[in-house]
């Protein structure tokens, strides 16, 4: 039986999600898709599905999330999360809207909270627009994201375009006076019969007062953040003893890698400052070669065998957004499908190989990555910078990987990672 259930809208948001979990104590698995009956978990507190809903057609996206819902009830879930992204990634048609909205007539809630907050990466809510860093959102890049481009920073008015229901908000003044009060306004909200309400927070305190006040919601929704103060309202109603060592670092023997499919500036600057590091090796993929025909594998594998276990190294295909733009105007929005499925190819040949240890950057490129190597589920480890953890397959020979999300870590990550894993 578990006490936690979340749906997730994509793979590294859920190793985002599992890893705050994780840190608050919990003893977390976050499985690859909704997994088969055959899959054996070890014991925990939550598990995290991670979807890959964020984009694809409301209707999937809805089937999907409720289906997941209905197996996390089935496994004991009192209380489940939809994560999204902290930049509310998403259009009118959602999916955050209709989702939210189908999983709350599957659980026959009347009522949820949604706040994208994650203040330790810059994102804050407040009076219902979401800043990320000193920027609304919609002046920040994401006003330019090829999929779900976000020109409305407004949450509420979001929300009222994407689902049903009244939307109301909660806003500063309100959560600044902690939990009781949110809660009364939750109530107040409830009384009024909005479905949907959006809070504002500007810290960890908030988010953790906001936690505290809808214990007694069945589903809250929001980035990872939302999750920061539930095992704490768990504990406190008398259903959860926080777990002195809820995910240890696991040791392997064996040579680790670093694969790079992210084109985001904090992954260029992790590489730029990877190459830098003394001793470190690097391959950069051809990638028109690739497109144009050319299997790098053979010639990834002669190279990296060479060095394998004697020195940490990185195989990339990343690139600035400008040779990106120029690539895919060259070879069409399938090339990035063809540099995913061959760095997927050369996991397999490393694990092959004997790499026990894989750092993966960028979100679609982890997704690529442990469909490849065959990952179901994971266990979730220590936390290597905020978002990030270890973790480790449960049906895979020993495997560790971290998941990053392209916009996630610190300029020095690939070296820190690998270091905890000597
Ligand atoms: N040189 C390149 N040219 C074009 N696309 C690339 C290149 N290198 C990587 N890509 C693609 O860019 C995408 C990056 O997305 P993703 O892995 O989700 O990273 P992020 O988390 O930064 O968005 C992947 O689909 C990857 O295959
Ligand atoms: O909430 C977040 O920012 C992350 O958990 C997340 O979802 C990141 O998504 P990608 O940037 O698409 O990897």
């Amino acid at each position: 039986m578990i006490l936690l259930g979340a749906i997730a809208d994509d793979l590294t948001g859920a190793t985002d999600l599992a890893s705050t979990l994780r840190e608050s104590g919990m003893r977390v698995v976050q499985t690859i898709g909704l997994p088969g009956n055959h899959l054996a978990l070890p014991p925990v507190d939550a598990i995290v599905v991670a979807l890959k809903s964020r984009s694809i057609e409301p209707e999937l996206a809805v089937g999907q999330s409720v289906e997941a819902a209905t197996w996390l009830r089935s496994l004991g879930a009192g209380k489940l999360i939809f994560k999204y992204c902290s930049t509310f990634d998403s259009t009118d048609r959602g999916n955050i809207g209709p989702v939210a909205d189908a999983l709350l007539n599957a659980l026959g809630a009347d009522l949820t909270v949604h706040c994208p907050a994650f203040p330790n990466n810059g994102r804050t809510v407040y009076q219902g627009h979401l800043f990320v860093g000193s920027d609304l959102l919609s002046e920040s890049g994401m006003r330019h994201h090829p999929i779900t481009p976000m020109t409305d920073s407004n949450l509420p008015r979001l929300l009222r375009r994407q689902a049903s229901g009244d939307v109301s908000l909660v806003c500063h003044e309100i959560v600044s006076q902690g939990a009781p009060a949110i809660a009364d306004a939750i109530a107040a909200a409830r009384r009024a019969g909005v479905r949907h309400v959006v809070v504002d927070a500007l810290s960890e305190r908030h988010l953790i007062d906001i936690g505290l006040a809808t214990a007694d919601l069945v589903l809250v929704s929001g980035s990872s953040g939302i999750a920061l103060g539930i095992p704490d309202s768990l504990a406190r109603q008398g259903r959860f003893t926080p777990n002195r060592d809820p995910g240890e670092l696991r040791r392997f023997a064996g040579p680790s890698a670093v694969l790079a499919g992210s084109c985001s500036r904090a992954t260029l600057g992790q590489i730029a400052y990877f190459k830098s590091v003394p001793d470190a090796a690097s391959y950069k993929l051809d990638v028109a070669a690739l497109l144009d025909g050319r299997d790098p594998v053979d010639e990834v594998m002669a190279w990296a065998s060479r060095r394998l276990g004697s020195k940490p190294i990185l195989i990339y295909a990343s690139e600035t957004s400008e040779n990106v733009q120029a690539i895919l105007r060259g070879y069409g929005a399938g090339a990035v499908d063809r540099i995913e499925a061959t760095l997927g190819r050369i996991a397999v040949e490393l694990h092959r190989h004997g790499v026990t240890r894989f750092v993966v950057a960028g979100g679609e490129t982890s997704g690529a990555v442990v469909h490849a190597l065959g990952v179901e589920a994971l266990v979730i480890g220590p936390s290597i910078d905020t978002g990030v953890p270890w973790t480790y397959a449960t049906n895979a020979k020993p495997l560790a990987v971290a998941l990053k999300s392209g916009n996630f870590g610190s300029e020095d990550f690939f070296a820190r990672a690998l270091a905890q894993q000597p």
